[in-house]
């Protein structure tokens, strides 16, 4: 398998497939749509797949890469180098908040390395204040399950705290031939769009991920037993919740009031 793209040979501990199908490079740009005064960051930019038709588009752009190669090779991008703000870092360990402005959202995009991309949008949502969205591409089961809604196979834990944080738009499919080298699975593009307001009041995140976790970790099981850890049959019942259900027929109403119920339960006992 070629493993070489533009004389870069792709390393697989940080996740590189890149993007080489112009016409599919096209239509996520156009899905993302930048245009020059936008905050715009890329995460993982690589040989400049995104980078370069973004730069196209606008006058500036941050980019966080870890490969140090590659960072070194956006410094003297011929083109577009004068461009770009180059972070060289571990996007985990990025912290967001001096990179938004009062008066320009973050509008994120990127072909993310997918053995950490669940990770990676689960730090940017501690910064979904401050981001106006984000397109990525990740494994198409991934975005399978970030838009599953309630009774769906694919309804998780993923999906209850990426649409607690944000609005989820599966934009486009993308098949393994479309990258150097081709990844093992399918592909899609999603776009994020950060709720203004939370569609539900929850008191602790924190509370909100530890209960679906517990939910979804038994997921055959029914909520009055993957959950007698936390809460009981009677509780439950008084949340209007009947003990029998499974956690993937609970809409992310259900989670939220059994979240907070359990977070002044827990507060009380502390
Ligand atoms: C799937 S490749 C995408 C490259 C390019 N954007 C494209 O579409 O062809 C993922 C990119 O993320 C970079 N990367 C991997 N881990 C990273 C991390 N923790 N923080 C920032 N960049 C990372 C890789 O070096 C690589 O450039």
């Amino acid at each position: 398998m070629n493993k070489t793209h533009l004389g870069h040979t792709a390393r697989k501990r940080f996740g590189q497939n890149f993007l080489n199908d112009t016409f599919v490079i096209e239509q996520i740009v156009d899905a993302i749509n930048p245009q020059n005064g936008e905050n715009l960051l890329e995460i993982g930019p690589g040989l400049g797949a995104l980078t370069d038709p973004v730069c196209e588009r606008v006058d500036a752009l941050t980019v966080i890469e870890l490969d140090r190669d590659l960072a070194e090779r956006l410094r003297h991008h011929p083109f577009h180098g004068g461009k770009l703000t180059i972070i060289e870092q571990d996007a985990l360990t990025v912290d967001f908040t001096p990179l938004a402005k009062d008066d320009a959202p973050l509008r994120v995009f990127g072909n993310l390395p997918y053995n950490i991309s669940t990770p990676i949008m689960f730090h940017l949502f501690k910064y979904a204040h401050l981001i106006r969205d984000m397109h990525f591409m990740l494994q198409k089961e991934v975005v399978n399950r970030l838009a599953a809604s309630p009774g769906n196979k694919n309804y998780g834990r993923l999906s209850i705290m990426t649409q607690y944080y944000c609005q989820v738009q599966p934009v486009l499919n993308v098949p393994p031939g479309a990258f150097v080298p081709p990844p093992k699975v399918d592909s899609a593009v999603v776009r994020l769009a950060p709720h203004k307001q939370p569609p539900v009041d929850v008191a602790d995140v924190k509370v909100l991920e530890r209960v679906s976790t517990m939910a979804f970790n038994q997921r055959r099981k029914t909520i009055r037993n993957s959950l007698k850890e936390c809460i009981s049959e009677t509780q439950l019942l008084e949340l209007g919740l009947d003990p029998v259900r499974r956690a993937e027929t609970l809409s992310l109403e259900d989670f939220a009031n059994i979240a907070n119920w359990v977070h002044k339960h827990d507060s009380i006992e502390n």
